[in-house]
């Protein structure tokens, strides 16, 4: 990993200013696959700034959520308002990052000339989301060839290139090295501190404690514990957050 990487931006990519899209209200959201219940009357409120982690054991619908949330899977029932604005709208300001990065099979900087130039933004502003990134000594680099840190570093650039109002992040250290982590939960951290609303699934409770404001536990398809991060790591509310914090299996 590069010094370089999470260096301050000289671009405010966002403001501090509250998005249009908070505060996140979702009601008695359903999912179900035939006879599967995945997501079962899940309601949840979000305010308009900060770093929400959701956690919670395999299973409980985390990945699920994010992907209703950001409108990419409609819910069985349940209604999800981002501040009132419409479908379109709400998805055209947000970005999701998965466990897995999803790239382009073109150069590092290539990847992040695409999104700004479908955002009609200027393309040799590559160089600076790059450069917040630690990536610029690989920018002529295919992409293909980037190391798993190297390419989420990658991909969370590409995903602040469209310059979004909320990220989501699905799990997105789970398969990084410690020096790995900490580089990205440095840009994620920045991206809070500029406005960007953040919501950020993870199994790591050392690096939900680093992040979170709040934290969200779902259990069996619920939000089981929504609660400020100063009090649910002393003092989770439900048997099942306290089991999982404790490392014990939870079903
Ligand atoms: N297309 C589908 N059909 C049936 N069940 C599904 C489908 N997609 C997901 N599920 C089930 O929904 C449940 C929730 O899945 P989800 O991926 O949201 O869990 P998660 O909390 O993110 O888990 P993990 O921590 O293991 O990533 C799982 O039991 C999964 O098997």
């Amino acid at each position: 990993m590069s010094d370089a990487a999470a260096m301050p931006f000289a671009q405010s990519v966002r403001s501090a200013v509250p998005s249009v899209l908070m505060p996140l209200r979702v009601r008695d959201l359903v999912l179900r696959f035939g006879e599967i219940t995945v997501l079962d009357h899940l309601s949840l409120d979000l305010g308009p700034r900060g770093c929400t982690m959701i956690m919670g054991p395999n299973g409980a619908g985390k990945s699920l959520l994010l992907k209703l949330l950001h409108g990419l899977m409609q819910p069985t029932a349940g209604q999800i308002d981002w501040g009132g604005q419409g479908p379109t709208d709400v998805t055209a300001r947000q970005a999701l990052v998965f466990q897995k990065p999803v790239l382009l099979r073109r150069s590092v900087r290539a990847n992040i000339e695409f999104v700004l130039k479908a955002r009609c933004k200027r393309p040799g502003e590559s160089a600076e989301f790059l450069e917040h990134v630690g990536l610029s000594h690989k920018a002529d680099q295919p992409a293909r060839l980037l190391s798993g840190g190297e390419a989420q570093r990658l991909s969370l650039a590409r995903a602040l290139a469209t310059d979004p109002e909320v990220l989501f992040l699905d799990e997105p250290t789970a398969s990084l090295d410690p020096a790995s982590v900490l580089a990205i939960e440095r840009i994620v951290s920045d991206a809070r501190n500029r406005g960007v609303r953040i919501i950020f699934v993870t199994h790591d409770v050392g690096q939900a404690r680093r992040m979170a404001d709040d934290v969200v536990f779902m259990h069996r398809g619920k939000a089981a514990e929504h609660s400020r991060a100063d009090d649910f790591f002393p003092d989770p509310q439900s048997s099942a957050a306290r089991d999982f914090l404790n490392g014990r299996i939870v079903v």
